[in-house]
């Protein structure tokens, strides 16, 4: 389907949480003009606390019981659309309300994948397996529905959308949501108020509102995206190394920024390459993908074996 702005934007509703409505999904690049449902099935623990403010903090509040079941994967298997290759090969995931997870890997190992093709990515298929998220088949659900469901990705490389400002891009998803949830929508002037303390507390600079999305530096990037997300809201939040471009204090803003958005009744599964990440957002599970599948889950502590020994160290083979 061809792509219109709003519907670019994806903003949608229907999440539970009232103080973290859902969000949009984007994407940003060839397969953006072409959305479609290609990424909709071919074939018809313990729980991490909240709002931690420092490393200190976040070893500390460290928790581990279950809120409701949220996403649960089950052999998920996906082929690149045009080539077939395949590379997603029977991943098996469960995420309940108010946990972190975090997966981590090699470079190539499909982190990146997965998180797109549970975004519904049309570049994948999927070709086995099964997805439910709140309930609902999220195999089922185009990418946009996905987003209304809920769900929230923030991607690796968020592509340029040149002629948009941040400002009129979030006032729009903020309004379709309001409409999805039968709000009222709001205008430019009182959007205001709903942005600025958002800004306020990503120490981003009012001017960012009127640059075009994604058009700036890589770190800027990050934050927008945290921005939107915080703007947005989502029951599960995908960020694909959310950390990469970061100075270290923009780190700590960007992982005090998502820590503040947490609540009991979401969560956030982030892909990272380091384990500094993980010292400001803490995991309850660290999850190894290799070769198109998870082959280990552990605690945070996961993360330090894979510094201290690499791959070797926790690898399958
Ligand atoms: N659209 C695509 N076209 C061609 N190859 C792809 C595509 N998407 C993924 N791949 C390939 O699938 C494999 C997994 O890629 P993916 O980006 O998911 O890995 P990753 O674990 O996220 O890597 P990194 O840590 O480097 O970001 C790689 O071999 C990659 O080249």
């Amino acid at each position: 389907m061809a792509l219109t702005l709003p519907s670019l934007l994806s903003t949608s509703s229907a999440a539970s949480s009232p103080c973290l409505p859902p969000h949009r999904t984007l994407f940003t690049g060839p397969s953006t003009l072409s959305l479609n449902r290609s990424c909709r099935r071919r074939r018809s623990g313990p729980r991490a606390s909240v709002a931690f403010d420092s490393p200190a903090e976040a070893g500390e509040r460290g928790g581990s019981s279950s809120g409701e079941l949220l996403l649960e994967v089950r052999g998920l298997s996906a082929v690149i659309s045009e080539s077939k290759k395949e590379v997603l090969r029977s991943v098996d995931l469960t995420v309940h309300q108010g946990e972190i997870h975090a997966i981590m890997g090699r470079n190539g190992s499909g982190k990146s994948t997965f998180s797109k093709v549970l975004a519904g990515h049309p570049q994948y298929e999927v070709t086995g397996g099964v997805v439910t998220f709140k309930g609902q088949n999220l195999l089922d659900m185009d990418p946009e529905e996905r987003s209304h469901a809920g769900l929230f990705t923030s991607f690796q490389d968020p592509v340029e959308i040149p002629g948009i400002s941040n400002y009129d891009f979030l006032l729009m998803a903020y309004n379709a949501r309001q409409k999805k949830l039968n709000r009222p929508e709001i205008g430019p002037i009182e959007f205001f108020s709903v942005v600025d303390p958002k800004l306020a507390m990503l120490k981003m600079e009012k001017g960012f509102l009127d640059g075009h999305v994604n058009g700036a530096s890589g770190g800027q990037k990050k934050r927008s995206e945290i921005l939107q997300l915080a703007v947005l809201g989502a029951d599960l939040c995908i960020l694909d190394e959310i950390d990469s471009g970061l100075d270290v204090d923009a780190l700590q803003d960007v992982a005090k920024a998502i820590n503040g958005l947490l609540t009991p009744d979401n969560s956030i599964l982030m892909i990272t390459h380091y384990r500094r990440l993980l010292d400001y957002i803490k995991p309850a599970y660290v999850h190894i993908m290799e070769d198109g599948r998870i082959i280990k889950t552990g605690d945070a502590s996961l993360a330090k074996q894979l510094e201290e020994g690499g791959f070797k160290a926790v690898s399958a083979t």
